[in-house]
C-alpha cells in the first residue's frame, strides 16, 4: 500500500506531530511569548464536509481519467500556505474543483485541453501542490473547474550522459527525479525545500528556487528545452546550449504559472553528484557585520552552495544558539575538486568582519545527528513544515514570506519590514509578532531576505490576522524597492503588488500572449494576468 500524503497539511499524512509532541511544542513556543491555549484542532473527515456538488461530468472517452471523491477534491482545492491549512482544518473547502483529472499521456492532456475550452470549464494544472500563493486554487466560481493532476505523467524519459542533459515528465516529484538519475551517477541538483513533494512542471511554471545560496541553484538556469501544450497548439523549443536567435521561447513558459499552456516535459541540464564537502558557522556578535561578511563573500567570486546569515532570532529558534549571537552558515562542494581552501578563505573574509568560526565540518562528518549549528538548523529546515501545520492546529500564526533586493537598499527594507510586522501584530493582537529573517539566497548585487512570522492567533480569525500582517509586510517591501516574490511565485495572492511592479507594455504583452494561446481564459484564471 502507498504511503498516504497529507489531505490538510505538509507531506505525509503519518508524520503529522501527534498530541503530545504538539503538546510540548506548545510549551517550547510559550518560552518566546507565543502562549497558546494547548487545544489541537481536529483535521475534519472532507467525506462529512459536504462539498459542493460536481458541476460537471466529463465526456465518456474521458471519464476513466476523472475522479470526483470528496477526499481527492479536498486534497486539491488548495495548496500548502499557513491560510491554506488553516482553512482545511476548519473545513473551508468552497473552491474545491469540480473534477480531478489524471492523465497518462500527453494525448490525454490535449484531450483534456479540447473539452474544457469547448465546455468552457476552468483548468488548474496542478503539480505537487504545493503552491504557497494560491496558485492552484480556483476562486472564481463562475464556471465549472477541472484540476489536472500531472503526476500521472512522470519519470526520466531519456538521458544523454554525453552532454549532461535529461529529458524528464513534468509531472516527476523530485526525489523519483533524483532516483532515476543517480545510475547515471547525475543530478539536477535542484533542491527547493519542497523537493518532496513538488514536481519538475510545478518548479519550471514557479521559477523555483533550489536550496543552495549561489550559482545554479534556480531552475531555469538548469533548463535546455521545454515542451508545452496549449489551446493553440503544442511548443517545443529546440535544445542547445546557447542561442542568440531572438527573445528565448523557454522564458515564455518559464514562471507562467499554468496561464499559457501545460508543461509535459523539459530537457533539464544535469552534472555529477558531489563528492567533496565542507562547511562551517560563524558566529557574529552584530549583525550589520555578519550582513558585511555575507556581501564580501560572495562579491569574491567564491560561489558556496550555503551561505544563509540568520539573524538573532532565527539563530536562536532554527539552529539552537543560545548565547543572543547571528550565524552565517558557510558550505562548498564540487563534484571534481576538495574545496577546503573555498571555505578557508571565506572564513578569512569573515573573521575580517568580526566573525568567529566554529570548527569546520568535513563531509563525513555533515550527518544530521552533528551536533552544531549547520546540522541542527538542516533538521530544523526538513521538519519546519510539520511544525508549522501543529502550530497552525494548535492556533498560532505561522507564515512566511520573502523578497530579493539590493545590498544598498537591505538595511532600509530590513528595519522597515521588522516594523511593519511588529506593528501590525500589535494593531491586531496587543502584542508584537515575532518575526525572524535568513538569506535563503545571496547575489553579489543584493540578497534575498526570507521572513518567518510567528503571532498568538484568535480561533478562527487567524486567517484574516495572517492577511493584515502579509498586507504590512508586502507594502513595506514594495515601498522599499524589493519584488513581492522572489521565489515563492505570484499567483494570486501577490497579484495586487505584482500588478504594481509589472512595467505596463509588459502587462500589455503578456495579455495579448494570453489571448493568443488561450483564446477562452481558461487556463488558471485570476493568476499573474487577466
Ligand atoms: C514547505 C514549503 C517549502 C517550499 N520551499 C520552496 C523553495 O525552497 N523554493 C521555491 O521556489 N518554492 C518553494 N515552495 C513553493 C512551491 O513548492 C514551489 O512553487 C514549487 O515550484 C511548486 O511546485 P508544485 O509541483 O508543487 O506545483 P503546484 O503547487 O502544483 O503548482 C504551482 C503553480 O504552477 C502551475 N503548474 C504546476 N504544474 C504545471 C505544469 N506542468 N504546467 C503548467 N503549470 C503548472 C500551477 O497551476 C500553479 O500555478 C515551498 C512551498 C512549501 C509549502
Amino acid at each position: 500500500m502507498s504511503r498516504p500524503r497529507s489531505w490538510w497539511g505538509w507531506g505525509w499524512a503519518d508524520r503529522a506531530l501527534d498530541a503530545e509532541a504538539s503538546r510540548r511544542l506548545a510549551a517550547r513556543v510559550a518560552a518566546f511569548g507565543l502562549p497558546l491555549d494547548g487545544t489541537l484542532a481536529r483535521v475534519p473527515d472532507p467525506a462529512g464536509l459536504g462539498l459542493p456538488e460536481p458541476r460537471l461530468t466529463p465526456p465518456a472517452s474521458l471519464a476513466e481519467l476523472c475522479r470526483t471523491d470528496p477526499l481527492t477534491r479536498a486534497a486539491h482545492t488548495h495548496g500548502k500556505a499557513y491560510r491554506d491549512v488553516v482553512r482545511n482544518l476548519r473545513g473551508e473547502l468552497d473552491h474545491a474543483p469540480d473534477l480531478v483529472a489524471y492523465p497518462r499521456s500527453e494525448a490525454d492532456l490535449v484531450a483534456l485541453l479540447d473539452w474544457a475550452v469547448a465546455d468552457d470549464v476552468a483548468v488548474v494544472p496542478y503539480g505537487g501542490g504545493t503552491s504557497v500563493v494560491g496558485g492552484v486554487e480556483c476562486r472564481d466560481r463562475s464556471r465549472p473547474v477541472l484540476s489536472i493532476d500531472l503526476t500521472g505523467l512522470s519519470g526520466v524519459v531519456e538521458v544523454d550522459e554525453i552532454s549532461r542533459a535529461a529529458r524528464i515528465r513534468a509531472g516527476t516529484l523530485g526525489p523519483e527525479l533524483e532516483d532515476q538519475l543517480r545510475p547515471s551517477g547525475l543530478t539536477l541538483r535542484h533542491f527547493p525545500q519542497s523537493f518532496e513533494f513538488s514536481t519538475l512542471g510545478g518548479w519550471l511554471a514557479t521559477r523555483a528556487g533550489g536550496h543552495f545560496a549561489t550559482g545554479h541553484t534556480h531552475i531555469e538556469d538548469l533548463v535546455a528545452a521545454v515542451r508545452v501544450v496549449t489551446p493553440a497548439g503544442v511548443a517545443g523549443s529546440l535544445r542547445v546550449p546557447g542561442s542568440g536567435a531572438g527573445p528565448s521561447p523557454d522564458r515564455l513558459w518559464l514562471g507562467s504559472e499554468g496561464t499559457l499552456g501545460v508543461i509535459t516535459e523539459a530537457w533539464v541540464r544535469v552534472q555529477s553528484r558531489p563528492r567533496f564537502r565542507a562547511a562551517a558557522a560563524v558566529r557574529f556578535e552584530e549583525y550589520a557585520d555578519a550582513v558585511a561578511a555575507t556581501r564580501d563573500v560572495v562579491q569574491s567570486g567564491l560561489q558556496p552552495a550555503n551561505c544563509r546569515l540568520l539573524d538573532r532570532l532565527e539563530s536562536m529558534l532554527g539552529a539552537g544558539v543560545r548565547d543572543g549571537s547571528c550565524r552565517l552558515l558557510l558550505g562548498f562542494e564540487s563534484a571534481d575538486h576538495p574545496v577546503d581552501s573555498a571555505l578557508n578563505r571565506a572564513v578569512q573574509l569573515c573573521r575580517a568582519r568580526g566573525g568567529h568560526p566554529d570548527a569546520p565540518t568535513r563531509e563525513k562528518e555533515m550527518r544530521a545527528d552533528a551536533p552544531d549549528a549547520v546540522a541542527e538548523w538542516r533538521d530544523t529546515f526538513v521538519s519546519a513544515p510539520y511544525l508549522r501545520d501543529a502550530l497552525a492546529r494548535l492556533g498560532a500564526v505561522v507564515e512566511t514570506f520573502e523578497t530579493a533586493c539590493t545590498w544598498a537598499g537591505f538595511d532600509a527594507l530590513h528595519a522597515a519590514v521588522i516594523d511593519a510586522v511588529a506593528h501590525a501584530g500589535i494593531a491586531i493582537n496587543g502584542s508584537p509578532a515575532l518575526v525572524t529573517c535568513r538569506f535563503t539566497h545571496v547575489y553579489p548585487d543584493g540578497p534575498a531576505p526570507y521572513f518567518t512570522v510567528y503571532a498568538a492567533g484568535r480561533r478562527g480569525a487567524e486567517v484574516a490576522i495572517w492577511d493584515q500582517i502579509k498586507v504590512a509586510a508586502s507594502e513595506a517591501i514594495v515601498a522599499n524597492g524589493g519584488t513581492i516574490t522572489h521565489h515563492h511565485a505570484v499567483g494570486r495572492d501577490h497579484r495586487p503588488w505584482y500588478d504594481r511592479q509589472r512595467p505596463d507594455p509588459f502587462a500589455l504583452a503578456l495579455r495579448a500572449t494570453k489571448r493568443a494561446l488561450d483564446p477562452a481564459g481558461v487556463l488558471n484564471p485570476g493568476v499573474l494576468v487577466d
